[in-house]
């Protein structure tokens, strides 16, 4: 079933309220109206219309009235599913969508649609120990199976990645250092024991050194996972992250057997770059990676030849000539070897993406569908059922239903 994420804005006599339509579960319409919270902000008076938040939002404006007139506010809650506390910059009508999820979570209907729990494995299953030129790091202390949930957490501060129209007189970064100073004390303990580059102001070296870029109602956002940032980057990772933005909890998964002793480790950046690309990328993060991989030159010549050969086959499919079934199928076999090779499979759902949207190019309905619903599936799968990547397939499927259905 086809769901959109969209918000939807309930006009009353005085004052707006805002609601996430949640797209992961079953907010049926009298509920929607039941719940909708109210938009918050340091204007508001009323006391009674806090819940979630544990304190009043603080607020700047923008500089830019026309570009962004819109307030940006820190929002904090103590108790975060009872976890730790969660602070939040952002706009005031994505909190208002946020504390609709933070009050009503559907947790149990998207672990149906998932299939298993929001649960990571139990077993004492790795350590966080020192590493040579890397800081700490993540070891396996025992076999790990492929697909094993190793960690789940949730993030304790969250900021908005675009947040330059109320940057103007330390405005934004004032409201980060509320974020921080809102949590319990042992949150802000946990924060400040991350790792940083020593370099400018702390928290802006901490986001800058540590954050997951994460998508809260549908716009980007960067996110502190204190546990999970203690995981190094390699250029061909065992494990891979995935998120769901209707709980914003962040796991890390097993993307093959791991040995013990080994460490654990994902890609800082997205899986399918070529190797200049990745070390520059890596240099904005502001190390240089010391991974294996980048260490062989044979094997990054290889695996740059590879990827061009992933790219090369995606934009033949994009020459109209190309477009049969028998040419399409061939491709995504030989599509699915090479990812497969390159260690790249869990970005297979990506791929066939790129292949169902060529076949929508050329008004292939059917084919478009079939690569489109195999796409869905390893995306649900390991991107996550509520995740950007899985929405972006749905929303490419139901274009192709609207105009299977018009021809
Ligand atoms: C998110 S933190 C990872 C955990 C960190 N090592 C710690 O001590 O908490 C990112 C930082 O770890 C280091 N790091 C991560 N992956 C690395 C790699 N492949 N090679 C060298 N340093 C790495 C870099 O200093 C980077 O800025």
């Amino acid at each position: 079933m086809l769901r959109l994420v969209c918000l939807f804005l309930i006009q009353s006599d005085e004052t707006d309220y805002y609601c996430n339509n949640n797209p992961a579960g079953p907010l049926t319409e009298p509920l929607r109206q039941r719940i909708c919270p109210r938009v918050l902000d340091d204007e508001t008076d009323d006391s009674a219309l806090l819940s979630p938040w544990s304190f009043p939002p603080a607020c700047v404006r923008s500089n830019n009235t026309l570009a962004e007139s819109s307030k940006l506010c820190t929002y904090t809650t103590s108790n975060f599913r009872g976890e730790h506390g969660m602070s939040i910059v952002t706009k005031p009508v994505i909190a208002a969508g946020l504390s609709t999820m933070l009050q009503h979570p559907e947790i149990p209907w998207l672990e149906k649609q998932r299939g298993f729990p929001f649960l990571a494995d139990e077993r004492d299953l790795y350590e966080i120990k020192s590493l040579p030129g890397k800081g700490f790091g993540v070891v396996a202390k025992s076999e790990i199976p492929k697909d094993t949930v190793i960690m789940l957490e949730l993030p304790y501060v969250v900021k908005i990645s675009k947040s330059t129209p109320w940057d103007h007189q330390g405005g934004a970064l004032g409201l980060m250092r509320q974020a921080a100073k809102q949590l319990p004390q042992r949150d802000q303990d946990r924060l400040l024991r991350m790792a940083r580059q020593e370099k400018g102001y702390i928290l802006t070296d901490i986001f800058q050194t540590n954050s997951f870029s994460i998508s809260v109602e549908g716009v980007p956002h960067a996110a502190l996972y204190p546990v999970i940032a203690r995981v190094n980057h390699e250029c061909r990772p065992n494990c891979i992250t995935r998120f769901s933005s209707q709980t914003l909890a962040m796991e890390v998964v097993a993307h093959r057997d791991i040995q013990p002793g080994e460490e654990i480790t994902i890609s800082y950046i997205p899986l399918n770059m070529q190797s200049q690309q990745r070390l520059q990328k890596i240099q904005s993060w502001g190390f240089n990676c010391s991974c294996s991989f980048c260490a062989d030159e044979r094997k990054l010549a290889e695996s740059d030849r590879r990827r061009d050969g992933i790219e090369a086959i995606i934009h033949g499919l994009r020459q109209p000539i190309n477009m049969s079934r028998e040419i399409v199928s061939l491709a995504i076999t030989r599509l699915e070897e090479m990812a497969e090779e390159e260690g790249l499979s869990s970005q297979m759902g990506d791929i066939l993406y790129l292949v169902a949207d060529a076949c929508l190019s050329a008004d292939n309905f059917q084919l478009a569908r079939e690569v489109g619903e195999k796409a869905l599936k390893i995306q649900k799968r390991y991107a996550g059922v509520d995740n950007e990547r899985s929405y972006d397939v749905m929303r490419l499927l139901e274009i192709v239903g609207a105009l299977e259905h018009r021809t």
